[in-house]
């Protein structure tokens, strides 16, 4: 439905359970949004709660962040919740580094850790 707000849903591998878990937990509260996701995270959240109105769009390393940050740019996404791995280095570095620029940019309430992204979920 175009009329409700777009979130957009990513989990780099290490944290694609916890992804999955919080879509799980969070499914009723999710499901008052259209929701973007990178293609592997959405398949997983589309799993874990298969209520949800997913469009998943390309794997982050083959552009996924690049196309979310596109639809920041032009106003479809107003909410980023992206559970980052600080941990493994990423040959899509830079394409993340530019996906939470734009987040930041165009100030949209953004999430890169469960803690955060429950609280934010709260607010809804
Ligand atoms: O790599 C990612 C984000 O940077 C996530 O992409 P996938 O959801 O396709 O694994």
């Amino acid at each position: 439905m175009a009329d409700r707000p777009c979130i957009a849903l990513i989990a780099h591998d290490q944290k694609k359970d916890e992804m999955a878990a919080f879509a799980r937990q969070h499914e009723r509260a999710l499901s008052q949004f259209r929701i973007v996701a990178t293609g592997t995270t959405g398949g997983r959240v589309l799993e874990a709660a298969p209520s949800l109105d997913v469009t998943r769009l390309k794997s982050g390393p083959l552009g996924g962040d690049q196309q979310i940050g596109a639809m920041i740019a032009t106003g479809e996404v107003s909410m980023l919740i992206f559970f980052t791995d600080p941990l493994t280095p990423l040959p899509h570095d830079v394409d993340v580094k530019a996906l939470t620029r734009l987040a930041t940019v165009y100030d949209i309430p953004m999430a890169l850790n469960r803690a955060t992204a429950e609280k934010l979920i709260d607010f809804q």
